[in-house]
């Protein structure tokens, strides 16, 4: 089984993935968060793609965009810094991509998915992988979805089993990733898994409906516990080592993000994203994540997070 951190924008940038590529070495390939394609590149995307920043870690650059050019352009981009292959990110749920029928939002016109999709696996002579979710309003249109990405030579097609008015609520619709095994040739394309894996249970689970899945792509069930791909491969590690280890994740980040922001109060804020999934493994979460979300100085922060491994 190969593990893959799913892309989050704020989240799954180079200072987190470099944490876990040295304090929890089980994921076998990254994606960035979504790069807008219908613009030049900016310091920041490309600070996140240097190869200098990203030493030793499988990175898949992740466009944003229905237009065939605009994925084309963007990967001319790329190529200097040594990438080939490009994802295409057909699941954002966001209501400011879907409103320009991005992400997810082309989700409800196949014929224009189908044009894009057309256009761009003529023109690009590169590998184009793809992350989708199951459709827009409903998944009523699946069935047509899955027929229109099986006609191309999608390298990998990475499925969110939830529709975009989903967003994360509800549970993921294993009906329609069941589809998708279903119809998607193993030959020719990859299939990735992707959603609420946040345990054994989830894991084994879906494993046990798919035992063919050869690919699981993981999000935030990774931030609620770094050590989850461990857990699922059956590597033990006892509680003083997850300590260490966590500990040195939380400080290569932390320490990661004062160097990058201008001032403390994004570094903090951008901590406490983490901490919105993380606070869960603590003794006494709730009360933990309570005082992370109020504390605003660097000192304050330090002194609740050391506290809070002491007690772990
Ligand atoms: C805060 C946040 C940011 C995300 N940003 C992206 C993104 O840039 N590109 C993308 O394809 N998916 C993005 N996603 C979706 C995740 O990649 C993933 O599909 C989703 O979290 C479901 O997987 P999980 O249940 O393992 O977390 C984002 C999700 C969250 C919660």
């Amino acid at each position: 089984m190969k593990f893959f951190l799913a892309p989050m924008q704020g989240l799954t940038g180079y200072t987190v993935r470099n944490a876990f590529h040295h304090h929890f070495d089980y994921i076998d390939k990254y994606y960035t968060p979504f790069i807008p394609a219908a613009k030049r590149m900016n310091a920041k995307i490309k600070r996140d793609i240097d190869p200098v920043n990203n030493d030793g870690i499988t990175l898949i650059p992740q466009a944003m965009s229905i237009v065939a050019d605009e994925v084309i352009d963007l990967h001319r981009q790329l190529v200097p810094y040594g990438y080939d292959e490009i994802n295409v990110n057909l699941g954002c749920p966001s209501g400011t991509v879907v409103s320009k029928k991005r992400g997810s939002g082309i989700l409800a016109y196949p014929d224009m998915l189908d044009s894009f999709l057309d256009e761009l696996y003529t023109k690009a002579d590169f590998p184009v992988s793809i992350k989708t979710r199951v459709g827009f309003n409903d998944d009523e249109l699946w069935h047509r979805l899955i027929e229109i990405y099986s006609k191309y030579p999608i390298s990998e097609l990475t499925v969110h089993p939830r529709v975009q008015k989903d967003f994360y609520k509800n549970t993921p619709r294993m009906d329609d990733f069941a589809l998708a095994m279903q119809k998607i040739n193993p030959d020719k394309t990859t299939l990735c898994y992707n959603g609420d894996i946040t345990d054994t249970n989830s894991f084994n689970a879906l494993t046990d409906c798919f035992p063919d899945i050869d690919e699981i792509m993981i999000g935030r069930g990774l931030f609620a516990n770094p050590a989850l791909i461990a857990e699922l491969k059956g590597i033990s590690m006892d509680k003083a080592e997850l300590r260490e280890r966590l500990k040195n994740w939380h400080d290569e980040i932390l320490s990661g993000y004062l160097s990058i922001f201008s001032g403390e109060k994004d570094a903090i804020f951008r901590m406490k994203e983490i901490w919105a999934y993380m606070h869960g493994l603590f003794s006494d979460s709730e009360k933990l994540w309570k005082k992370i979300k109020k504390c605003q100085t660097l000192n304050d922060y330090k002194s609740i997070v050391r506290m809070a491994f002491d007690a772990f």
